[in-house]
């Protein structure tokens, strides 16, 4: 198994988190999701974050936080949905983890969208056609990857097993 740490990338609820923790406990490894760390860090959800002090500043702290933990080995980072609109964040994990992009189609993901939206600042205030858009343009960031990952029709611990799977072939 890679000794380098493995980095989740992927579009806001298709993952991350939750798949994320369970390559950790089935690896034996520690989980760091970044979100989590930010939220502790301003001691605010991201929403709050997002209204008080901007998302230019939660792109910082994003992205310093990044760059401490992806100089750790042997563990499994969650980071944002958005973390990779910073080429510097993109570079980072690329350079230093794997990187496993969580892949989720359109019509798998519309049906999660009410678990979202109250926690998910950029999702708020949008119709389902805007959401669909953010959803397309966000696609590209995600393009570079080591490991992609095809997660509809998978539940939690398939998703899991398939990036431990993966993981072992390169
Ligand atoms: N494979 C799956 N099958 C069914 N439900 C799932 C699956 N993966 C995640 N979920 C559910 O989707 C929701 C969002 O998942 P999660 O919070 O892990 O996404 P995320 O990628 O971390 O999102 P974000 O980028 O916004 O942090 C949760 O309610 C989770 O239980
Ligand atoms: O895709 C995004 O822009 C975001 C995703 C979440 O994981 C959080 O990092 C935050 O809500 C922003
Ligand atoms: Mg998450």
């Amino acid at each position: 198994m890679v000794k380098k740490s493995i980095v989740l990338i992927g579009f806001m609820g298709v993952g991350k988190t939750t798949v994320g923790k369970e390559i950790a406990r089935k690896l034996n490894r520690n989980f760091v999701d970044i979100d989590h760390v930010i939220e502790r860090e301003f001691n605010m959800p991201t929403t709050e974050i997002f209204k008080e002090y901007g998302e230019e500043t939660f792109r910082k702290k994003e992205k310093e936080l990044i760059k401490r933990y992806t100089q750790h080995r042997k563990l499994v980072i969650s980071v944002g949905g958005g973390a990779f609109l910073q080429e510097e964040v993109k570079y980072l994990c690329l350079s230093s983890a794997v990187v496993v992009f969580l892949n989720i189609s359109w019509d798998t993901w519309k049906d999660r969208i009410y678990f979202l939206t109250r926690t998910r600042p950029n999702l708020q205030g949008k119709s389902i056609e805007e959401i669909k858009q953010l959803f397309i343009e966000r696609q590209p960031i995600y393009k570079d990857h080591h490991i992609k990952i095809d997660t509809d029709n998978l539940n939690i611990g398939e998703a899991a097993y398939k990036v431990i799977n993966a993981l072992g072939t390169i």
